[in-house]
């Protein structure tokens, strides 16, 4: 039973963490060692299980990051940019396999993360669920087969809570088409339109984001020509779906050689 690898979740409160808690405690394949907060957040000092308002679990959530990671064979990290570039050096120094769903990270924070992939596994996606890396492939296909008299417009939904847009899974869905156009979707977004745009530019890419309610995350890749449009579409409706993504990546990872991967890697997709 013990050595059944041993998972932290950092940002063990918040709407991912819970998931991730239930799914780590639920699973016969790992155990839960550790649950992370950031210092000052009330549920520091306290069982991560009765502050979900349950059993208690045996784990203290802990604001000391160095500690918790010595414990760990997998850290499963939904949490800020700032806080998951400073894990992934943590991480790395205690060669556990680092899974990161935080999204709106910017480039350097990709290229800190790149750095730390050099001494262990990181496995990184903008969305761990099975459906949505389905569809990066399925988008890429279908911009491969069509030309640029087809407009890709992706527009995503999340809740009212969301701090940033375009969401990450927008971005891979983006990347994904622009790769099948074979060309750098840097060169080709576009955000949020918004005044006199002018027309729209033949092969740009267009990015909307909508943030109401509750909603969980919806994306669609829109294919729009004179005459026809096609829409390829994802929608979540239960939170799980990316955290048993996330655990199946942080055992994918386990014995494998350090680098920087993606859920298709995970996947085989
Ligand atoms: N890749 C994927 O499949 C998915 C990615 N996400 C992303 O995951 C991230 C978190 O999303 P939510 O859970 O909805 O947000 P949330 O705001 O509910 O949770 C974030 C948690 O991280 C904690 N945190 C922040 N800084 C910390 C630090 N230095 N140390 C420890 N804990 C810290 C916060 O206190 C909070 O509890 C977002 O970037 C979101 O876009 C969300 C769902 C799926
Ligand atoms: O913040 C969220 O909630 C989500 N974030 C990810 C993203 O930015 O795409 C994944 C999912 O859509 C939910």
């Amino acid at each position: 039973m013990t050595d059944l690898p041993g998972i932290v979740i950092t940002g063990a409160s918040g709407r991912m963490g819970q998931i991730l808690v239930q799914t780590v405690t639920a699973s016969d394949a790992c155990r839960l060692v550790g649950a992370l907060e950031r210092p000052g957040h009330d549920w520091v000092g306290q069982d991560i299980g009765t502050a979900m308002g349950g059993a208690a679990l045996g784990v203290t959530v802990s604001d000391d990051a160095v500690a918790t990671f010595a414990k760990a064979q997998a850290v499963i990290d939904f949490t800020a940019p700032a806080a998951t570039v400073q894990f992934a050096g943590l991480a790395a120094q205690a060669r556990a396999v680092h899974v990161i769903g935080t999204t709106g990270l910017t480039p350097e924070d990709i290229a800190a993360i790149d750095r730390a992939a050099h001494h262990a596994v990181i496995v990184r996606a903008g969305n761990m669920s099975l459906g949505v890396n389905l569809l990066t492939v399925l988008a890429q296909k279908v911009a491969a087969a069509l030309d640029a008299d087809y407009d890709i417009e992706i527009v995503e939904a999340h809740h009212r809570h969301k701090v940033d847009a375009p969401s990450g899974t927008a971005l891979m869905l983006g990347e994904a088409a622009a790769a099948g156009r074979g060309v750098d979707l840097a060169d080709v977004r576009d955000s949020g339109r918004d005044g006199i745009t002018g027309a729209r530019k033949r092969g740009d890419i267009g990015f909307h984001a909508i943030r109401g309610g509750d909603t969980v995350g919806d994306h669609d890749v829109i294919f729009a020509a004179d005459g026809e449009q096609i829409t390829l579409r994802h929608r979540a409706t239960d939170r799980s779906v990316f955290a048993r993504g996330a655990l199946k990546a942080a055992l994918w990872g386990q014995d494998r050689a350090p680098g920087h991967y993606d859920m298709l890697n995970v996947l085989g997709l």
